[in-house]
């Protein structure tokens, strides 16, 4: 019998959470805490397409969306600008290139709209303003958005926590190091869940002090 085939990394990162992963990366790849999701529940893992905004213009988000498919994550570097960014348009349009969602580290609006589609968004806040479409910084190109140096072709993983970016050459041991991390957790589950103390299970040295 052949052996089965390798699964999709995309398809791995899915079943993980994004805490998980971002520790088997050495701690690394975590967007900055306030990029928060919009919605609650979701998770969205898959490829970066990237866009860098002028402060005030989402032109370079109308040109990613034109780039994006199936799958893809949209992650939009807007330097921490609060400005209606993203918005219920923008979603339909993805949604219908079946793009998997958004983080943006700026602003979104629309924001009822978007939980009511089931688009997936998580960004640095809300905000009605609007933005202009005159100039973009930059197209799948490389960026740093929530302090995390993104590339087109990384991959992300967003959930409840916030964000995680795994650089496509690291994806594969951050993925094996992820799930030997996510068994061992069902294992303490269960010796605590036994009785077992959080100091036996983690192996955590008391030194004592502090009281
Ligand atoms: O005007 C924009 O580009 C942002 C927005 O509100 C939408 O996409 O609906
Ligand atoms: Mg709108």
């Amino acid at each position: 019998m052949a052996a089965p085939a390798p699964r999709d990394p995309v398809a791995r990162l899915a079943d993980l959470d994004a805490a998980t992963v971002h520790e088997a990366a050495g701690r690394t790849g975590d967007l900055d805490p306030g990029i928060r999701p919009i919605q609650s529940g979701a998770t969205v893992a898959g490829r970066a397409v990237t866009a860098h905004c002028h402060p005030g213009d989402n032109l370079a988000i109308h040109r990613a969306l034109l780039a994006a498919g199936p799958g893809d994550v949209l992650v939009v570097a807007a330097g921490g600008h609060l400005a209606g960014y993203w918005g219920e348009i923008l979603a339909v349009a993805a949604q219908h290139k079946g793009v998997a969602g958004l983080v943006v580290d700026g602003g979104c609006r629309d924001t009822a709209a978007l939980r009511r589609m089931g688009f997936p968004v998580w960004s640095a806040g809300v905000c009605v303003h609007g933005t202009v479409k005159r100039t973009a910084q930059s197209v799948n190109e490389p960026v740093v958005a929530g302090g995390v140096l993104v590339s087109p072709g990384d991959y992300v993983l967003a959930d409840d926590d916030g964000v995680v970016v795994v650089p496509a050459a690291r994806v594969g041991a951050v993925l094996d190091a992820a799930e030997a991390r996510r068994d061992k957790e069902a294992a303490a589950f269960a010796r605590l869940r036994a009785g077992a103390t959080t100091f036996d299970v983690l192996g955590i040295e008391d030194v004592g002090a502090g009281g």
